[in-house]
């Protein structure tokens, strides 16, 4: 079994204006930047067979800063670019109309509690957008589907992810259960690396560097 690694990109711009962005394609800031860097040179010892990420910005960008300051991976440039397989299953859940509004002012306007809900229920979606549940029915079968065969062809590979996707794929992979996953937080730019018992991923741990 290969090692898989999950990477939510670093800071975003809109993330820095605590605005809802879900499939928005906006920029990562210059901490987001910083943080993918520190991910990557934590990951100096990981050489890396298959990445895969979103077609948003933030998360194949970030995820190309890491490649470049983990020092290990340079077979995997091509033509001035980085060998990314990008694919729109990978994108953050959608957040629909609440996209771009800034998530306090949301809330003071809808309650706490309702946005609470649109934000980390399992099932309730936001309008217009998609719930943890429908991301866990996209991400899920396109990892059993493209990445799984790679890690259990023995393939090391890093996934250039996003907050629900994460989460998302924690319940697909039955690490967390759909009542733990509302108060699980991925921290931005912070390498995920998983353990594998029986073919599958089954536990993780955050490479902090401490
Ligand atoms: O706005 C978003 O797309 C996500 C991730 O930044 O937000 P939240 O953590 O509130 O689900």
């Amino acid at each position: 079994m290969g090692c898989l690694v999950l990477l939510r990109h670093g800071q975003s711009d809109w993330n820095a204006q605590n605005r809802f962005t879900g499939f928005v394609d906006v920029e990562l800031s210059d901490k987001g930047r910083a943080e993918a860097e520190k991910g990557g040179r934590l990951m100096q010892d990981i050489r890396f067979d298959r990445v895969f990420a979103s077609t948003l910005k933030r998360a194949y960008d970030t995820a190309e800063i890491a490649l470049a300051a983990s020092g290990n991976n340079e077979h995997l440039r091509e033509n001035g670019g980085w060998t990314i397989t990008r694919h729109d299953d990978l994108r953050e859940r959608d957040y629909g109309d609440l996209a771009g509004l800034n998530k306090a002012e949301t809330a003071e306007k809808f309650g706490d509690e309702q946005v609470h809900i649109w934000r980390r229920s399992y099932d309730v979606a936001p309008p217009g957008g998609e719930s943890l549940k429908d991301v866990v029915d996209r991400v899920g079968p396109y990892f059993e589907r493209e990445i799984l065969p790679e890690l259990q062809a023995g393939k090391n590979v890093l996934v250039g992810a996003h907050g629900n996707t994460v989460r998302a794929l924690l319940v697909a992979l039955d690490i967390h259960s759909p009542e733990e996953i509302s108060s699980v937080e991925i921290p931005t730019g912070v390498p995920m690396i998983f353990d594998s018992e029986n073919g599958t991923p089954k536990s993780y741990r955050f490479l902090t560097g401490e």
